[in-house]
């Protein structure tokens, strides 16, 4: 039997493979490679059975299998098929023909200030009296399930309220606080913990934490250590150490400049 192979079998076979390794990954770093593994077993089984042996009893129920398998690995690795698609957007390639289509507001700088200084002003009072806070800055992405795990507040952006909230004894220290829009949009919020293996050892749960939502999301996490009084910045699975106020305001202001 014999079959044409053009150069299409050969772009469609090199895109099979690169999707493979995607998801494979993928699984890897959500340590599920088990999970995979077991897939890849059963499609091979599956198609050995209904494609080479012909056998239409057993591949009938393997073909319901699979039907119904593929809607409980969506459920199963929602997170996971959420990340990949977030850094398919981010690729650089889709993010270049995404800008084409964007067009910067007129005072969106000023705006941007706005927003960076009362953040600034508060994380150096409080880096100085060592009172830790965790501060997320929501830009493309929309952070409403971590804002759902906090307490509302809506209130405008300054630096007293920021500082108010994190003072040790207030109710809404704990946790983390949420700026959208230039409000304070909610605090005490739980973030997603990042389970990289790559943070310096003395870094506790707060940082890992800002790590954590700037893997998960486009936002910017700022911390101030209660330990140490030192400032880091968390972006897109990356941390800035230990920054000074003219660093944090000149990060923050490229960042917000960039709008994903
Ligand atoms: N998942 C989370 N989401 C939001 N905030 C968190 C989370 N986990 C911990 N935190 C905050 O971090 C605080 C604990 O910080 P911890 O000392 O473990 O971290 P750290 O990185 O060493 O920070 P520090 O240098 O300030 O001590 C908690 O009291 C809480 O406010």
């Amino acid at each position: 039997m014999f079959f044409e192979f053009g150069i299409k079998d050969a772009i469609d076979i090199l895109l099979v493979a690169l999707m493979l390794y995607y998801i494979y990954r993928l699984m890897k770093e959500s340590r599920s490679l088990n999970v995979f593994v077991g897939i890849m077993v059963f499609v091979l089984m599956w198609l050995f059975v209904s494609q080479v042996l012909e056998m239409r009893l057993l591949g009938s129920i393997m073909d319901k299998l699979v039907s119904v398998g593929v809607i409980g690995l969506i459920v199963l690795f929602k997170d996971e098929i959420r990340k990949f698609l977030y850094q398919l957007g981010e690729h650089q390639r889709v993010k270049h023909l995404l800008r084409f289509f964007k067009q910067k507001k007129d005072g969106s700088e000023e705006e941007d200030k706005e927003t960076i200084m009362p953040i600034v002003w508060s994380c150096m009072d409080m880096a100085k009296g060592k009172v830790g806070a965790l501060i997320v800055i929501e830009r493309g992405i929309p952070l409403d399930d971590i804002v759902q795990t906090g307490e509302v507040v809506d209130a405008a952006l300054n630096k007293i309220l920021i500082e108010n909230i994190f003072f040790k004894n207030s109710p809404l220290h704990d946790g983390a606080m949420i700026i959208s829009k230039r409000r304070i949009k909610a605090a005490g919020c739980i973030l997603p913990v990042s389970h990289s293996m790559d943070i310096p050892k003395e870094l506790g749960l707060r940082h890992r934490a800002a790590l954590g939502i700037s893997q998960d999301s486009d936002a910017i996490a700022v911390v101030v250590s209660e330990e140490t009084g030192r400032i880091s910045v968390a972006i897109k699975g990356r941390f800035h150490l230990r920054l000074s106020a003219e660093e944090l305001e000149s990060t923050l202001a490229r960042e917000m400049t960039k709008r994903t």
